[in-house]
């Protein structure tokens, strides 16, 4: 008989928030090990502050039990990001390495590897000495993804990785996420596509800052659960 896997990570009365006003509620909550978790649901809805809980830049409240090893990598929304970071594209996908070798220390094989290797993924290599303010913002995006990748994070969380990008760049960005997953590792994605977030293997759909359902994407993200989430109320 197989043993289903312990989450990658547990939340229990999880709650954050920004200057006392709390924002983020999470009663019960799991992230499936080796596996695509899409956290949806509508704007100001809490998506990118339980993500920043997951990745420990955000203080919050209650358990939040994690099972995988190393630190998680966070790729922000690119609108978070300065446009006019004075650095090249290389640079920017280098600086993923710096949670493991340092700001200052020189690249080793392995890291100029690991940047190689996800360069090639995003399809960003030919800009690799453009400065990063010189790309668009679908091309940022990219670089932002690359970064990300570089970590070899055993739990990446992407903010809407592929707001902004054009359908190729969606493709090499969900492709890359796949690979991420066979590759043993854990994977959160927020998406306003619906589409997109349907092809995950779990889903978290927020709203106002409580799970409003939990589970596989087909049970969760259903005709009437869009339509009550998505219409405008009074109130
Ligand atoms: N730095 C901040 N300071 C104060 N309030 C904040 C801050 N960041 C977010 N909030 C508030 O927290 C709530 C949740 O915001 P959050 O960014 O997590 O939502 P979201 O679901 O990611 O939204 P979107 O789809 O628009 O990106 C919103 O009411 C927002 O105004």
């Amino acid at each position: 008989m197989s043993s289903v896997p312990p989450p990658a990570v547990a939340l229990s009365q999880v709650r954050a928030g920004y200057r006392g006003k709390q924002v983020l509620d999470v009663a019960a909550a799991e992230i499936p090990r080796n596996a695509l978790t899409t956290v949806v649901g509508p704007n100001g809805a809490g998506k990118s502050t339980l993500l920043a809980a997951l990745a420990g830049t955000l203080p919050s409240n209650g358990a939040l039990r994690s099972r995988y090893s190393g630190r998680p990598a966070l790729v922000p929304q690119h609108s978070a990001v300065p446009e006019a970071l004075p650095c090249t594209v290389f640079d920017a996908v280098a600086m993923g390495r710096w949670a493991e070798r340092g700001p200052w220390r020189k690249l080793k094989t392995a890291d100029r590897e690991a940047i190689r290797e996800a360069m090639d993924r995003l399809e960003i290599t030919a800009f690799a000495n453009r400065r990063l303010s010189a790309l668009s913002g679908g091309q940022r995006q990219r670089v932002l993804v690359a970064q990300g990748l570089t970590q070899h994070a055993n739990l990446l969380l992407l903010d809407e990785p592929d707001a902004g990008a054009d359908p190729h760049a969606r493709r090499l960005i969900a492709e890359a996420v796949r690979a991420e997953t066979r590759e043993g590792r854990t994977v959160v994605q927020v998406s306003h596509d619906i589409t997109e977030a349907r092809r995950a293997d779990h889903c978290l759909l927020l709203h106002r800052g409580r799970i409003h359902a939990t589970g596989h994407p087909g049970d969760v993200l259903t005709d009437a659960a869009i339509n009550e989430l998505w219409t405008p109320r009074a109130d």
